[in-house]
């Protein structure tokens, strides 16, 4: 039983996460916990509240077989480092996009994390095959969904899943200048 998790801020969720998703399952990941944070620590604030991106995805996902949506950090009502979610979940993987790649080295206890798990990295634009070595990166998952949440939160409204397309319209247009 091979289990991954799959952290994010999902402020708002869009159709490249849940291609993350089917893709993690089609490449033989049993079991996915989607994890939403309630803030990234290398970030400084949120736009949509924590249980409203948990509603969204819980939404989203409520027919997908073998995906569970955890509150486990959002919770906690504070930043959690991953590292303390993968201590409790005790995960076999853990899906990252390829731009997160960058930024790895500055997770907290970052070794700590190499030990415990196997990151499985989702392509997004380019994939710096340099860090798949470094972090001995083996599985790659064949994403093309070209969109990011700081888009949608700036008024692109592209690959919104359909469930949640009206509410995220109205949370996020409330900001829109036309
Ligand atoms: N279109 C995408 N293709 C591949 N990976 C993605 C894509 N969108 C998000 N990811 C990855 O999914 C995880 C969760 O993403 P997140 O919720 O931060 O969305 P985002 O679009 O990156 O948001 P933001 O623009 O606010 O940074 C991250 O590891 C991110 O790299
Ligand atoms: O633990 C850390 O130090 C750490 C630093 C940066 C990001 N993370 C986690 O990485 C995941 C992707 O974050 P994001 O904001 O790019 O969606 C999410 O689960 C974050 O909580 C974790």
């Amino acid at each position: 039983m091979k289990t991954a998790i799959f952290g994010g801020s999902f402020d708002p969720p869009h159709l490249g996460h849940i291609e993350i998703a089917k893709k993690a399952l089609e490449s033989g990941i049993d079991k996915i916990i989607i994890m939403p944070n309630y803030l990234n620590p290398l970030k400084h604030s949120f736009s949509a509240p924590p249980e409203l991106r948990l509603k969204w995805l819980k939404e989203i996902f409520k027919d997908f077989k073998n995906v569970e949506v955890s509150d486990f950090e959002i919770s906690q009502k504070k930043p959690v480092y991953s590292i303390e979610t993968i201590e409790h979940f005790k995960p076999d993987y853990f899906i990252i996009g390829s731009d997160n790649l960058h930024t790895l080295d500055k997770w907290h206890r970052i070794n700590d994390i190499l030990k415990k798990v196997e990151f499985i990295v989702a392509k997004r634009g380019t994939v710096d095959k340099n860090l798949l070595s470094k972090y001995n990166i083996k599985k790659v998952l064949d994403v093309d969904i070209p969109i990011s949440s700081t888009e949608i939160r700036n008024c692109k409204f592209e690959y919104l899943p359909k469930v949640i397309e009206k509410e995220i319209k109205e949370f996020y247009g409330q900001n829109c200048k036309n």
